[in-house]
């Protein structure tokens, strides 16, 4: 009898992954998050990339970081990865799932992520931890009892063309 696969994805592989490739949409030069929300079954329930909002043109908003006029970098206008993948979510509660995030959230996407019931965040990157934002995330994170971890790297390079 043929056995199985052995080289199959695990689901932290497979959810980190999706949560990569949903980042690759985004038009950001600078930094792409994606991520991907699961539920308890290992049923994906929405995914999320950082851009703009509807309606708003990426090629007529702008996408530097710094400007003289704050009205004229990607900040004001730029709607993250987590909340695009909770506001996508048309199924109802996202109660006790689970996040899987390109990047460590900001504190606005924590507070969605905590009011939406999110109760656990895996992240792949936290280039901003020495950051307001990111302790305020924490913070937060610790009162509401929404766990944080990062992502266990395993090294399997995942390559295809298509
Ligand atoms: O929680 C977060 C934090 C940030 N983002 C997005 C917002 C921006 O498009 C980039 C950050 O750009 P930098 O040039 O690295 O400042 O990441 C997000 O989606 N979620
Ligand atoms: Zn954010």
């Amino acid at each position: 009898m043929t056995s199985k696969r052995k080289d199959y994805l695990s689901w932290d592989e497979y959810f980190m992954s999706v949560a990569f490739l949903s980042g690759m949409r985004s038009k950001d030069p600078n930094t792409q998050v994606g991520c991907c929300i699961v539920d308890q079954e290992n049923k994906i329930l929405s995914m999320g990339y950082n851009g703009l909002p509807k309606g708003c043109s990426d090629d007529e908003f702008p996408w530097v970081r710094e400007g003289e006029d704050p009205l004229e970098t990607k900040y004001v206008y730029t709607v993250h990865s987590e909340l695009n993948a909770i506001l996508n979510y048309k199924g109802g509660s996202l109660d006790d799932s689970k996040i899987y995030v390109s990047l460590f959230p900001c504190n606005e996407c924590a507070k969605a992520i905590i009011q939406s019931g999110i109760k656990e965040v895996i992240y792949g990157d936290n280039k901003y931890e020495d950051s307001t934002a990111v302790k305020a995330s924490m913070r937060m994170f610790d009162a509401a009892g929404v766990r944080y971890h990062p992502y266990h790297w395993t090294g399997r390079e995942i390559k295809f063309k298509i």
